[in-house]
């Protein structure tokens, strides 16, 4: 295949010329040697929708601000094992003292008094009950976590210690008053606060939670998504034949939305049938519906026309980013949003990160990532008006934009750690430019997508 603009003969344009020249339709800067051919946008816009398009950083603070525009959502007990990703709605205070007694430190011995000691023919061992107190120049066996017995002054340590004939420990080395035992409250007493609300609930959380005695927390509910998959030509097995191609949505939304800490309660394919739509969207009881194609301007994009007809109020009506420009945000009833996402499977990630990700994080009271920057690899082409999202690997302190990242393609974001926010006009190579975390390749595969 040709790039658009490509001279025969010459070598053909890489992938990121050709994505950007033929997928994205932006206005390419002239090379040093002027003989390049400068394409005309494949799509000129028009007048209107440059207006109405929203900027991309203000598209973001309106989806966070929509979700903040509800009533308040009732906090809810949660068992340890599905509090994964939750945000803690009351504080986490602790009920028992930690350690909740007097315990061993290391397996040894618990003494009484300076030595040598007369060494007890049973040992005391965790869990078990609460051993007889010491007498001074007595010594008990002890294990890690096991209760010390009262009047114990010190726990001596297995390698610290040894044995004469007549089975008398001695210390090889100092002991010190206190040595070794962690005493009752160390790390908290009952009703300390350990965390406060707003925490967002990690795998330590959930340790700390349980060590503190708690078998439920108090957390703000995951938000309840739907998704709607909308297209005719759409398969769900098999290879792309006749026309017809896989829906690459379906399987890759419901893992995404979870991993920005939703509860994706369906994913329903509608095809392209308005009525249908429609129904799925009067009957839902989600908090956000998101769907999938049919934003733009086509015979069967039934996105706006339905949401016109169910008097919803367009929040955000086209965002002015590459990919994904038609992506749109509705109100559809009170306390439910709507997030269009357009059918080119990276536009549809372009919506999610920039409408879905802030509605769904605030909604679900979790921190906004703290925003950063990093280096870029290579100078990347802009858009003349709009922001870019570009799929990138993060290479030590650069991030190295990766080829594929036309609209239609997944192959460099499957591929990416980061998606890096190229402003209008672009970003010279080494530009400190702002990335957009993916969330496997920030917390890890294993951690928030169940
Ligand atoms: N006249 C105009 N045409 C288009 C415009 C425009 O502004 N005016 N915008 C273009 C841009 S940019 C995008 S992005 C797409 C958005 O289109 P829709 O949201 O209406 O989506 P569809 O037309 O339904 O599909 C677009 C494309 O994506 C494929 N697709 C759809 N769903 C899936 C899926 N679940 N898995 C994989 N691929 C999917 C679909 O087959 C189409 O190829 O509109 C441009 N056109
Ligand atoms: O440029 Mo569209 O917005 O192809 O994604």
């Amino acid at each position: 295949m040709t790039a658009p603009g490509t001279r025969a003969g010459a070598p053909a344009a890489d992938a990121d010329d050709l994505d950007v020249e033929e997928a994205l339709a932006l206005v390419r800067e002239p090379k040093d040697d002027g003989d390049a051919p400068v394409p005309t946008p494949a799509r000129p816009e028009r007048r209107h929708e440059r207006h109405r398009a929203t900027p991309w950083p203000r598209a973001r603070d309106i989806a966070a601000r929509a979700a903040r525009s509800g009533s308040r959502r009732t906090p809810v007990s949660v068992p340890l094992a599905d509090a994964l990703g939750l945000v803690l709605a009351s504080p986490l205070d602790a009920l028992t003292d930690l350690p909740s007694f007097d315990t061993s430190a290391m397996d040894g011995w618990a003494v009484a008094g300076p030595g040598p000691w007369e060494v007890r023919d049973e040992g005391v061992l965790a869990g078990h009950a609460q051993p007889d107190p010491l007498t001074d120049g007595e010594a008990v066996r002890i294990a890690t976590g096991a209760r010390v017995p009262a009047d114990t002054t010190a726990v001596l340590r297995t390698e610290h210690g040894r044995t004469d004939a007549q089975g008398r420990l001695h210390a090889t080395r100092e002991v010190v008053h206190g040595q070794d035992i962690r005493p009752r409250g160390q790390e908290c007493r009952g009703g300390d606060q350990l965390l406060p609300v707003g925490t967002l609930v990690t795998p330590a959380v959930l340790g700390l939670a349980a060590a503190a005695g708690y078998d439920t927390v108090t957390a703000v509910p995951r938000p309840r998504v739907e998704v709607l998959v909308l297209g005719d030509e759409l398969l769900t097995e098999g290879r792309p034949h006749d026309g017809l191609i896989r829906d690459a949505l379906g399987p890759m939304l419901p893992p995404w939305l979870r991993a920005l800490g939703a509860e994706v309660t369906a994913v329903r394919r509608l095809g392209d049938d308005a009525r249908a739509l429609r129904k799925a969207l009067t009957g839902s009881t989600a908090d956000l519906v998101v769907t999938t194609g049919g934003t733009a301007a086509g015979p069967v994009d039934h996105v706006h026309p339905t949401l016109e007809r169910m008097g919803a109020e367009l929040l955000v009506d086209g965002v002015k980013v590459r990919p994904g420009h038609p992506m749109l945000l509705a109100r559809t009833k009170e306390d439910q949003h709507l997030v269009g996402l357009p059918g080119n499977p990276l536009a549809a990630v372009s919506g999610l990160l920039t409408l879905a990700e802030p509605l769904l994080r605030t909604l679900a009271a979790r921190p906004a990532p703290e925003p950063y920057t990093l280096a870029l690899g290579e100078a990347v082409h802009g858009h003349p008006y709009d922001t870019r999202l570009i799929p990138v690997v993060l290479r030590g302190d650069h991030a190295v934009p990766l080829h594929y990242n036309g609209p239609a393609m997944l192959r460099g974001i499957a591929a990416a750690d980061a998606l890096a926010v190229v402003p209008p006009g672009g970003a010279r190579q080494g530009e400190d430019t702002e990335l957009l975390d993916l969330p496997w390749a920030a917390a890890g595969i294993g951690v928030c997508f169940t």
